[in-house]
């Protein structure tokens, strides 16, 4: 259906339009193949089977993964299977390894994508960056997407909880005809909250923005600039971490969830008000400078290009773990972790 956000009209599809039975219909003689167990895989995997839809795992043999998946209710030989042979059984393979490990597989799994099945993403960075990828999908299958706009992590949770995460979807290819039915059917069936029309290089071009912007990048930033300030002022890391991040995440921002941000500013003291009302415009001109030198790092294919290659690399894991032990390590988050400690519904 059309719907208004502001004054601006979109397509999109909520389970009311598309019930989940609609969803079965359409999917009946599908084999749908998961491949990659990490973040995503295993939500959309396990809402799929527990909404009663059809599904395979594919994963490499000796993984830590491939343990998580038997663990996670898995049959190796009956629903879990090395990711050459999940391929071959697939109608639908739902590419959901990691955007680097996706460019070493494709090849394999170009071979199993006979005419008819359907290649799947969560993400549009494989197709949208082919020069640097050499992900080219063969004609006469459809190429489509579903993008869970969080982690599989909460897709799972929410499923669970009998809520909704919203998902972005998009036809890259129509090879069979069918694409839209079945996207729209694998958008529902993977536990979406209410589905968003995009495309490929839309979906690509704003996730990377947000996950470097305000989603991780840019909040990670201030919470370390404000935590800083207050530090070198005298304020202890308990006043300082609880003024920076623990009250926005216990008690303003699930205000902000539920009713918006002019909701919650109103529901402040008179005194909070003036100054947020007074801030939010030179917070906003400060950093605009820098979103948009982000998003331009994101239009040139810059920021893939440094993904792909710091993801290839051997030493990865290794590299990786010392980046985020620097978090870890900060005095910002050893004061967290001690905070959560004394939340009481943790004791
Ligand atoms: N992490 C998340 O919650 C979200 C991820 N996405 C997208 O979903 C897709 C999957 O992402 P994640 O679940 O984060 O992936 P991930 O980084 O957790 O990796 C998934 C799986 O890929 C396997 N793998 C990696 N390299 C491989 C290789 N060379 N050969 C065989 N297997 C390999 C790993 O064993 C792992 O089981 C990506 O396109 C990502 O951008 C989209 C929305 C959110
Ligand atoms: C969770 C999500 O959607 C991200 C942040 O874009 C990602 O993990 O790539
Ligand atoms: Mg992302
Ligand atoms: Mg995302």
């Amino acid at each position: 259906m059309k719907l208004k956000f502001g004054s601006v009209e979109e397509n999109v599809v909520t389970r009311e339009e598309f019930p989940l039975e609609k969803a079965r219909e359409v999917l009946k003689d599908e084999v749908i193949a998961v491949l990659g167990y990490g973040v995503q895989g295993p939500g959309q995997a396990l809402n799929l089977k527990d909404n009663g839809f059809n599904v395979i795992v594919g994963q490499r043999k000796g993984s830590k993964t491939w343990d998580k998946a038997v663990s996670d209710g898995w049959v190796p030989g009956k629903t879990l299977f090395e990711l050459e042979e999940a391929c071959e059984k697939g109608t639908i393979l739902q590419f959901l390894l990691s955007d680097a490990g996706q460019i070493s597989a494709w090849p394999m799994v170009k071979k199993h994508l006979t005419p008819g099945k359907a290649l799947y993403f969560s993400h549009g960075f494989g197709v949208t960056y082919k020069e640097k990828t050499g992900i080219i999908p063969p004609p006469d299958v459809d190429v489509i997407l579903v993008a869970p706009k969080g982690s599989g992590t909460s897709l799972r949770r929410m499923f669970v909880e009998g809520r909704g995460l919203n998902s972005s979807y998009a036809i890259f290819q129509d090879g069979t005809g069918k694409a839209k039915d079945r996207v729209i059917a694998l958008g529902i069936g993977v536990g979406s909250g209410y589905l968003f029309e995009t495309d490929f290089y839309r979906e690509v071009t704003s996730d990377l923005t947000g996950e470097r912007g305000t989603l991780m990048g840019a909040i990670q930033g201030i919470f370390a600039a404000q935590y800083e300030v207050l530090r070198a002022n005298g304020h202890t890391p308990s006043e300082a971490f609880n003024e920076t991040v623990e009250e926005l995440t216990q008690s303003l921002m699930p205000l902000v969830a539920e009713n918006g941000m002019d909701w919650m500013y109103a529901n402040c003291s008179t005194t909070a008000q003036r100054g947020a009302l007074d801030w939010w415009k030179p917070f906003r001109d400060a950093t605009k400078p820098v979103f948009e030198k982000l998003y331009e790092s994101v239009k040139t294919g810059q920021e893939a290009q440094k993904s792909i290659d710091s993801n290839s690399k051997d030493d990865y894991r290794e590299k990786l773990e010392v980046e985020l032990k620097e978090l870890r390590d900060s005095e910002m988050w050893q004061a967290g972790a001690t905070v959560r400690k004394l939340r009481p519904e943790n004791n």
